[in-house]
């Protein structure tokens, strides 16, 4: 029979064995009390299944507050595998989601869990689509056969008018760039909205695209309710736009899942708020296995933060989330979605990010490192493609700066 299996670092203060079947039997059949009903054939039919527990170490104090200490004061650390039968809850994603990642977090033996692992059966890739897109998908559509997405994020965030974001996007693809997003902080508000943005943004990019012969993508962000984010997409397509975003904890499961069946773009996936579910390195989730699960719901791009970003994740950590990215969500149904390295990023990180990811399959957006070039929008762009041109050739940037100007003032101000 199919499983789901989840693996979690455990942390409890209780015998972990212990700990573990109790984590089981609420995450399944099991509550707090021996129930008649639960017989020995629900149980071995229906029961989560331990499949591995390996301790790794202990400690004298707990992790997470809680509000029982152990007796002895020692508190164990644990590797733990769980499965459990697709048929408690057939392949869908918010049931999967109260199931390996609901009330266990929450559970008085646990003082400390986080997800790491999660394989899934195949079911799973029949019931969602996955990206519609992809690399491939966003390469035709951005007319970039080869190398990364430049991107950049509109900047400042809000506070542009839709004539100015207008302006923005004129300098923008007067120098060359391949991707524009909004911010995520910039959706429908009456500041700047979101049609009229889409309408006077598409303005200047379908006329570049006139010129150029491609079409610079713009992710425009219509986060908001199910029948909005319907209807914007739609003001996109209509408009020739080839991408939307979306901010994956604002709009939920559902909402990625109902818009990847209605729409006919890429859709850019922002990851805001991942801070709160991964910052304690003790609780919440790896990138690995929650990114699996927006990639079924749909997401053709995923933001991995960026290497020495302007956030408090490690270096190793965002590698390993982009090659999460490019990684197949299981054998039989790759998925691959296209990471996008953002947050803090300049031409400085390019050599970096391209030696670090064995591949230039990626979108790297520099907001403030393209907005902020003294020399101009468009300098901002060609500075940072030519950081990204030497990267790819395996000059240093000090030497490449010798022949583009915008780099080399580039180098004065990126840090
Ligand atoms: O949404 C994003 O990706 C960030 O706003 C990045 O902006 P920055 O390049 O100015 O840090
Ligand atoms: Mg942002």
């Amino acid at each position: 029979m199919e499983r789901i299996y989840a693996t979690y670092w455990l942390e409890t203060g209780d015998d972990p064995a212990h700990a573990a079947e109790v984590i089981a039997g609420e995450q399944s059949s099991g509550t707090f009390v021996a129930l008649p009903t639960e017989t020995p054939e629900l149980k071995a039919r229906a029961g989560a299944r331990v499949e591995q527990l390996e301790v790794l170490g202990h400690s004298a104090q707990p992790s997470l507050p809680t509000p029982v200490s152990a007796p002895s004061g020692r508190y164990t650390q644990a590797r733990l595998t769980l499965s459990w039968p697709l048929a408690n809850l057939g392949p869908c994603l918010p049931t999967l989601m109260a199931t390996i990642a609901g009330n266990l977090y929450e559970l008085r033996c646990v003082t400390g869990l986080r997800l790491t692992d999660l394989q899934l059966p195949p079911a799973f890739a029949q019931a969602y689509p996955g990206p519609a897109f992809g690399v491939n998908g966003t390469r035709r559509l951005s007319g970039v056969a080869h190398g990364p997405l430049i991107g950049t994020i509109i900047k400042p965030s809000v506070g542009l008018s839709v004539a100015e974001t207008a302006q923005q996007v004129q300098l923008l693809v007067d120098g060359g760039i391949d991707f524009i997003k909004d911010d995520e902080l910039q959706a429908d508000g009456p500041a700047c909205p979101f049609d009229e943005r889409v309408r006077a943004v598409m303005r200047v990019v379908r006329a570049a695209a006139d010129r150029l012969g491609r079409q610079p993508m713009v992710a425009f962000n219509l986060t908001g309710n199910l029948d909005q984010m319907k209807r914007r997409h739609d003001l996109v397509l209509a408009e020739g736009g080839t991408c939307v975003m979306a901010c994956l904890n604002s709009i939920g499961l559902v909402g990625l899942t109902e818009l990847r069946r209605h729409a006919q773009l890429p859709i850019h996936a922002h990851r805001a708020g991942w801070g709160y579910l991964s910052r304690a390195p003790q609780l919440g989730f790896d990138y690995a296995p929650w990114q699996k699960i927006w990639r079924l719901a749909g997401a053709d791009h995923l933001h991995v933060n960026g290497l020495r970003n302007k956030f408090s994740e490690a270096d190793d950590s965002v590698m390993a989330a982009a090659r999460a990215v490019l990684a197949p969500v299981m054998d039989s149904a790759p998925m691959t979605a296209m990471p996008v390295f953002s947050s803090g990023q300049t031409g400085l990180q390019a050599q970096d990010t391209f030696t670090g990811l064995g591949s230039a399959d990626l979108i790297h957006t520099a907001g403030g490192g393209i907005f902020g070039h003294p020399g101009g929008v468009a300098a901002g762009v060609q500075s940072f493609r030519d950081a990204w041109q030497a990267a790819q050739e395996g000059v240093a940037l000090s030497q490449a700066a010798r022949q583009s100007p915008a780099l080399a003032q580039a180098l004065g101000f990126w840090r």
